[in-house]
Parts: structure tokens; C-alpha cells; sequence
């Protein structure tokens, strides 16, 4: 649960790792807080944390788009649903926004239903005060309407899961909806259909997000999975209701994959794998400016390996990033972290689960075999440096852990991190198939973090901002102190607005005064 404890004076911290000094800090701005009041609402962070380094990166560089070189960090306290009270929800009609985007298999059974989990407690928060909750996701990515990826087949469960019987609408506007919703009793809970149905949910259309917003009186975002999406039932229906505020998931979510990685209990390691290099190169060099130790695996280390002028043989190997693998190396050593890549790996004469295989020292894969998976020597060097963590967070598996025969480094990392989850070292999974893995070695309740959010989680993680995390309303609007060489104001503002003109270069309050 998301830490009550507020911060009581949240800084735009200058900032000591530019080396451009176009870019260097020349003005500092403290963002005061009424402590007292703070923590009589409730406040909770969300979003960002103060002294986060690459979101820091983030604002000044947007800001310093504006001309204005000032190099900070932003903190906002986002307001939760847990902040509204009884009487805040007994009788709302309430457009809840959750990622319950699951795996059906052909005969639209539910395959893993952890989305569904995870929505559960603030409907059920929502549903125990009296509100009317009109519950919205997507699935899939449907192109118009598509039966078969109706949200109908989510009803049975969403409603044993409740306790109540949910209902289902056809659509998610129109007249048929709103007779729908206006006879949900309090305590009921409607289902709409797929959002997705609708181009303008994806094009974030104002007149789309209107209607959706019609429906109800306030909003709760929920989707965690789908707030790196700026779309119109996670963004744009939060410009025409008020309150706009995040579920329990959403910050659960937020408070781990930015609190805990933001300001992480040292030694802090990420372990890296999978097969898409040029999709997680982003998260390689945020996680460099951040963890003391990075241990690579899966498919990707092919690329490394063949950067240093190694035969890989017919392994998977991505020809264009071998420059930026070679720099992210050299980036490690000049940071001083410890960038461990596999020293010996298991190969197959073929992709196949029935595959010859042996295990090889890294640098002597022969012609014609492919690296599937890590070594047990490799296997050893990785658990005895996860031994010396205090965090850990795990993107993309050790190797093609599909097949029993190459699944061995997956499932020995996935224990090692269960093993020390109960030693209270942080441990967080994110990524679709390196929760499938660890859901398959059975340990996934033993992490400290499993992230619903694939997509999302990495844009976090490389410091990008999350829309539909964002658009929600701050839980109070605080005192801003500007301090600009000998000049000092201060004013009363809103933070959201102060942070969107910050971002959007439009922030004219320091130097220009
Ligand atoms: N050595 C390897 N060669 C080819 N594919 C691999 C290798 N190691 C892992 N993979 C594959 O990587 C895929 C997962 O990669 P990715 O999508 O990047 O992870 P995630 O979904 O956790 O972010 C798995 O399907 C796995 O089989
Ligand atoms: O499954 C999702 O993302 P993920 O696979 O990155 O975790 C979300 O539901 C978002 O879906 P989208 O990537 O189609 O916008």
C-alpha cells in the first residue's frame, strides 16, 4: 500500500550531473508543503518522486527547451480514491478506468486472471461506500467491433470475484448505456464494452471522451497497464470530471516501480533479459545512471558478446546495435558499475525444445549453434552478486524458458529472487513473459512486486511520464517558493499546473523575473 507518511517540503533539487553548463543549474525552487494539512488528508505519493536523477533529466530538459536552463525535480502527491470519503462516493456514478486486458484462449477462457485480481480492492473499496461503478477497459487491440474481443467473456469472473452479479452493457456510450446506468442500484457495478470498439478511444477524441465522461461523477484510473496511453479513457476523460483520481492498483504500482527504484535500499541490481535489445536499450542506459550492478541475459547478450568481437554462431544477434552495445559497456566501466554479462551459456544445434545442447565457455560457440541459455557457472555469479542486494528488479528472462531444456537460468534466477524476497530484499518482476516465468516456476507470490504493467513499467523505469498518471488531480494545492539568483517569490498554485507548464516549456516564473 502507498506510503501515508507525506513529505512535508518537496524540492526541485538542483541538479550536479551535467556536464553542459548551458544546462547547469541556475536557479533553485523549493516547493513547500503544509505539513500538518498533508498528512490530515492523506496525502500519497504518485507519480514521481523527489530526487528522482532521470526524471530530473526529463524536466530540465523540456525546460530547457523554453531557453530557461533550470535543472529539477518535481514531486506530486496524486489524490487516491482512499482519500475520498463515504460520503464522497455513497450515490456516485463513478467511471472506473482498469487494464483488465487479459489472455482468453480460443474458447474465450480466461488464461491468467491477475489483472482481474488487481482491480479487485477498489471496486470493492468503491462498491462497500455506496458508489454506482461503471467499470471501463480495453482487450486486445481490436480494429472496430470485434466479438471476440468482447470483455463479456470477464463477467463470470469479475462477479464471483466481487461477490455480486456484475452487469454488462453492449457498448460504452449511447442511450442503451445510459438507461443501463441509471437504474444501477448503489453498491452495483456495470461493465461496459470494449472501449477499443471505438477508433476515438485510441485517437484520445474530446467529444469521445465526453461521452464516455457523461456517464458518471467521478473518475477513478486504475489502469496501470494502460498509463503510458494517453487516451480518451484514461486522459481525456479526466478534463470533464472531477474529481480524477487513482485507484489502489495504480498506486500500489507507482509506489514500487518509482518509490522503491527511484530512492532504492543499495546495492540496487537489474537484471536484464529477453530477446528484443533495441526495445530495452532505453532501459539499459536509465538503469546504468541508477543500479550498481546490471547482470544481462537472454537473447541480448549475443550482441554484447559479438560488440566485443566474439563468435556467437548462429545466435540471436541484432547487427545494428552493436555501436550502442559497445557504448553501454563503456558507459558501465565510466560509472563504475558492475556489469556482469554470462561466462559460459547452453547451446542448441537448433530452436527447438528437442534440441542437441551443451554448455560452452561464452567465447567458444561454435559455427552453426545458437545460445539459448545461461550457464551454471554464469548462474553462480549471478545469485552470489543478487546475495549482496538490497533491491532487485527483473525485466525479460534468462532464456528461451518456453522450452523445459533451456529454462534452467530463468527458473535458478527466479528462485534466487523468491529466496531472497524472504530475506526482505526488494524484489520486483515486470514484463509479460518474465511474469509468465515466474508464475511458472511457481513463485511469483513471494516477490515483493509483480507489475501488471509491461509497457508502462519500462517507460517508468526509463524516466518517462505517464499521461494517464498525469491528468489526475494533486491531493492539495500547495505554496510554490521560487528562488531565482538574489530574487525570491512565492505564490500560492496549483502543482499540476506548475508541473504541465514546467514540462511544456510555458513556465515563465524564474529567470524571466
Ligand atoms: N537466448 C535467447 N534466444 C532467443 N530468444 C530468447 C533467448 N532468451 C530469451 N529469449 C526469449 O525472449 C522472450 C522474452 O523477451 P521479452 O519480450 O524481451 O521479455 P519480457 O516480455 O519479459 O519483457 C521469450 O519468449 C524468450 O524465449
Ligand atoms: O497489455 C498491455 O500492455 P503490456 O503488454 O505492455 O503489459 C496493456 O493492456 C496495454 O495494452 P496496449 O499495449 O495494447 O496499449
Amino acid at each position: 500500500m502507498a506510503s501515508a507518511s507525506a513529505p512535508t517540503t518537496l524540492s526541485l533539487l538542483p541538479s550536479s550531473s551535467s556536464s553542459s553548463s548551458s544546462t547547469r543549474t541556475r536557479s533553485s525552487v523549493l516547493v513547500h508543503l503544509p505539513s500538518s494539512g498533508l498528512r490530515s488528508v492523506g496525502i500519497r505519493r504518485l507519480g514521481f518522486s523527489a530526487a528522482d536523477p532521470v526524471f530530473a533529466s526529463h524536466v530540465a530538459s523540456k525546460h530547457h527547451s523554453s531557453g530557461k536552463a533550470v535543472r529539477g525535480v518535481v514531486s506530486m502527491a496524486k489524490k487516491s480514491v482512499g482519500d475520498l470519503s463515504a460520503a464522497d462516493l455513497k450515490g456516485k456514478k463513478v467511471f472506473v478506468r482498469a487494464d483488465l486486458n487479459v489472455p482468453l484462449d480460443d474458447s474465450q477462457n480466461i488464461t491468467d486472471d491477475t489483472r482481474i485480481r488487481a482491480a479487485i480492492p477498489t471496486i470493492k473499496h468503491l462498491i462497500d461506500n455506496g458508489a454506482k461503478v461503471i467499470l471501463s477497459s480495453h482487450l486486445g487491440r481490436p480494429k472496430g467491433v470485434t466479438p471476440k474481443f468482447s470483455l463479456a467473456p470477464l463477467v463470470p469472473r469479475l462477479s464471483e470475484l466481487l461477490g455480486i452479479q456484475v452487469l454488462k452493457a453492449d457498448d460504452c456510450i449511447g442511450p442503451e448505456v445510459e438507461k443501463l446506468v441509471a437504474s444501477l442500484p448503489e453498491g452495483g457495478v456495470l461493465l461496459l464494452e470494449n472501449v477499443r470498439f471505438y477508433k476515438e478511444e485510441e485517437k484520445n477524441e474530446p467529444e469521445f471522451a465526453k461521452k464516455l465522461a457523461s456517464l458518471a461523477d467521478l473518475f477513478v484510473n486504475d489502469a496501470f497497464g494502460t498509463a503510458h496511453r494517453a487516451h480518451a479513457s484514461t486522459e481525456g476523460v479526466t478534463k470533464f470530471l472531477k474529481p480524477s483520481v487513482a485507484g489502489f492498483l495504480l498506486q500500489k504500482e507507482l509506489d514500487y516501480l518509482v518509490g522503491a527504484v527511484s530512492t532504492p535500499k543499495r546495492p540496487f541490481a537489474a537484471i536484464v533479459g529477453g530477446s528484443k535489445v533495441s526495445s530495452k536499450i532505453g532501459v539499459i542506459e536509465s538503469l546504468l545512471e541508477k543500479c550498481d550492478i546490471l547482470l544481462l541475459g537472454g537473447g541480448m547478450i549475443f550482441t554484447f558478446y559479438k560488440a566485443q568481437g566474439l563468435s556467437v554462431g548462429s545466435s540471436l544477434v541484432e547487427e545494428d546495435k552493436l555501436g550502442l552495445a559497445t557504448s553501454l559497456l563503456e558507459k558501465a566501466k565510466a560509472k563504475g558499475v558492475s556489469l556482469l554479462l554470462p561466462t559460459d551459456v547452453v547451446i542448441a544445434d537448433k530452436f527447438s525444445p528437442d534440441a542437441n545442447s551443451k554448455i560452452v565457455p561464452a567465447s567458444a560457440i561454435p559455427d552453426g549453434w545458437m545460445g539459448l541459455d545461461i550457464g551454471p557457472d554464469s548462474i553462480k555469479t549471478f545469485s552470489d552478486a543478487l546475495e549482496t542486494t538490497q533491491t532487485v528488479i527483473w525485466n525479460g528472462p534468462m532464456g528461451v524458458f518456453e522450452f523445459d531444456k533451456f529454462a534452467v537460468g530463468t527458473e535458478a534466477i527466479a528462485k534466487k529472487l523468491a529466496e531472497l524476497s524472504n530475506k526482505k530484499v526488494t524484489t520486483i518482476i515486470g514484463g509479460g513473459d518474465s511474469v509468465a516465468a515466474v508464475e511458472k516456476v511457481g513463485v511469483a507470490e513471494a516477490m515483493s512486486h509483480i507489475s501488471t504493467g509491461g509497457g508502462a513499467s519500462l517507460e517508468l523505469l526509463e524516466g518517462k511520464v505517464l499521461p494517464g498518471v498525469l491528468a489526475l488531480d494533486e491531493a492539495v494545492p500547495i505554496t510554490v517558493a521560487f528562488n531565482s539568483g538574489l530574487r525570491f517569490h512565492q505564490r500560492k498554485m496549483n502543482c499540476y499546473h506548475y508541473l504541465l507548464r514546467l514540462l511544456s516549456g510555458t513556465h515563465r516564473g524564474m529567470n524571466a523575473e
